[in-house]
């Protein structure tokens, strides 16, 4: 597509270079080194994008450590988007985790001291009077913002302003996988404090000194935040990352009538989880309707699967009560049962009820733990969103496989160091049997002379392409249908539905094919919920096509 980018097109000299949209470094050509008053300020040997990406590689692997390599690549997109998002569709498997889980978490955590360089909008709680000066100061039209509170950083909690990370890495998302035009994108960082005692004492530390803000005041600065967007963009897709999960839930809720908005690790990792279920569960031979579902971790990630599949349950045929009584949903306090006291409005509907415990040969008193559940509901499937390391343990492994042929097993944790279960154990644990995918990237595993490609069922195989299909049908709502076609959309792109020993989804490198597919999935849906202001349907491929930018000069 020919570039949106808004940036002033006359800019010369110096400034011309500086600006990453703009910029791009040798490969100025020398009718462009006339035009832009360049001459001189560049090396005289002129390269292309091709050679540039070559260089940049030797530069990176030469960099030692991953975190090393977060920063090159940071600092590689602050000077030229177009070489940044160039080099990594060319190595996408290798730096993807460098830009994006894991090593994002760490970047997160060091943030205050790798701050290099200005990227995206901090609104910082002391100045929430001031949100309209704020996004004037962005200076071009944006489609999608990424915003979080950096209170719930992957499986890290809180990193405060360092949560930054996520937004920066996100949004990288979005343009690699997505084809989304970086100078469309923005992250955003509300900093309302952090209470993690380790950042505030770090005399580096980049954000407002402060406990956070909570309560009243914090919805009211939601709200102010909310309107200011709604004000300035208008027509902006505004997704929600890595907030705490109360406050996931109450602002999805409160905002999803509002505006064009969705929150990622409720929606996104709900709709790439069951994607990818349904895929393990059909390529094995098996029924949906067949299934029994145990999940590990009652948090915004655990509540917004639970809803996803129920979903696709009861489109199968079945009702939503037979649905629900399908999952046993475990939280700290073991499993969700309607004789418990403690569960909220959001955690209530996942609860079992208890007349389909009766029978139950249960070793713990008062709380029902992860190991009865296994022992008495012998799921078939198990989804692991505790953020808690090894918590699917060996003795609970080898049960759950003892009950059934294709284990499916989800540790979804991360970054890595939280996953549940490593996948070489779980197939040491289970035979070889479980079919498995990991929320972090593992290397392929070795078992019995078999190489086990490890799928990483990440949201990153639904948010670009949710933003893809949201902007080509110009949609100003996000619906539970628009997740539900992207989830059976990502399903059709597993390679294990035509060999079922291949892996549950597709390859890294060809993540922007499957993201077209799932785009195409979600804008027909948005026109067929009423959301979308383009209406003609033959046209959305041809408008999926001319929304996806590929880096190039
Ligand atoms: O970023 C990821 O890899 C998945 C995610 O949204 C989270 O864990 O919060
Ligand atoms: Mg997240």
């Amino acid at each position: 597509m020919t570039s949106p980018v808004l940036s002033d097109p006359e800019k010369t000299g110096i400034d011309r270079i500086e600006d990453p949209l703009l910029n791009k470094g040798t490969a100025f050509t020398p009718e462009e080194r006339q035009k832009y008053r360049l001459l001189g300020l560049l090396p005289p040997h002129i390269d292309s994008l091709e050679e540039q990406v070559v260089r940049a590689y030797d530069a990176f692997s030469a960099e030692e450590t991953d975190l090393d390599k977060h920063i090159f690549l940071r600092e590689l997109q602050d000077e030229n988007e177009t070489l940044f998002y160039r080099l990594l569709l060319e190595h996408v498997a290798e730096m993807m985790p460098i830009v994006y889980t894991p090593i994002v978490g760490k970047a997160c955590e060091e943030f205050s001291h790798i701050y290099r360089r200005a990227r995206g909008v901090f609104v910082s709680y002391p100045d929430r009077e001031l949100m309209d000066d704020i996004l004037s100061h962005v200076d071009r039209e944006i489609d999608v913002i990424v915003v979080t509170d950096g209170e719930r950083i992957l499986g890290l909690g809180d990193q405060g302003a360092g949560g930054m990370g996520i937004p920066i890495g996100k949004l990288s998302l979005y343009s690699l996988c997505g084809g989304i035009h970086p100078a469309r994108t923005l992250p955003m960082l509300l900093d309302l404090g952090t209470n993690n005692a380790e950042r505030i004492d770090d005399p580096r530390y980049i954000g407002w000194r402060h406990e956070r803000i909570k309560g009243a005041e914090y919805d009211n600065f939601i709200e102010q935040f909310v309107e200011a967007v709604m004000k300035r963009f208008p027509n902006v897709l505004l997704q929600w990352e890595d907030f705490a999960s109360v406050d996931a839930e109450r602002i999805l809720k409160k905002y999803r009538d509002r505006l064009c908005t969705f929150n990622d690790d409720i929606q996104g990792t709900a709709a790439v989880t069951s994607g990818t279920i349904l895929a393990a569960i059909q390529s094995a031979g098996g029924k949906l309707a067949d299934q029994r579902f145990v999940m590990l971790g009652a948090g915004s990630a655990g509540v917004g699967i639970t809803g996803q599949l129920v979903g696709s349950i009861v489109a199968s045929g079945k009702s939503e009560a037979e649905a629900r009584d399908m999952f046993y949903v475990i939280d700290r306090n073991g499993l969700l049962h309607d004789g418990r006291t403690d569960l909220d409005e959001v955690l209530m509907p996942l609860a079992q009820k208890q007349a389909n415990l009766a029978g139950w040969d249960c070793d713990t008193k008062g709380s029902i733990s992860f190991a009865d559940v296994v022992r008495n509901a012998k799921p078939t499937v198990l989804v692991g969103a505790t953020g808690q390391q090894g918590a699917f343990t060996e003795a609970i492994i080898r049960e759950m496989a003892s009950h059934t042929e294709r284990p499916v097993i989800f540790p979804l944790s991360n970054p890595t160091s939280h996953a549940e279960a490593i996948p070489a154990d779980l197939l040491k644990w289970t035979d070889g049997k479980a079919r498995i995918a990991t929320g972090s990237p593992f290397d392929p595993v070795e078992y019995n002379g078999k190489t086990h490609v490890i799928s990483q069922c990440n949201n990153s195989y639904i948010f670009p392409a949710m933003g893809l299909g949201i902007l080509a049908a110009k949609a100003n709502r996000v619906t539970d249908g628009m997740f539900t076609a992207a989830a059976e959309a990502l399903k059709e792109c597993s390679p294990a539905l035509a060999d079922p020993t291949a892996p549950l989804l597709p390859p890294l490198s060809k993540i922007r094919d499957c993201a077209r597919h799932i785009g195409i999935a979600v804008a027909r849906q948005a026109q067929q919920d009423g959301v979308a202001q383009t209406t003609v349907a033959e046209e959305l491929e041809k408008r999926i096509d001319q929304t996806m930018w590929t880096p190039q000069y």
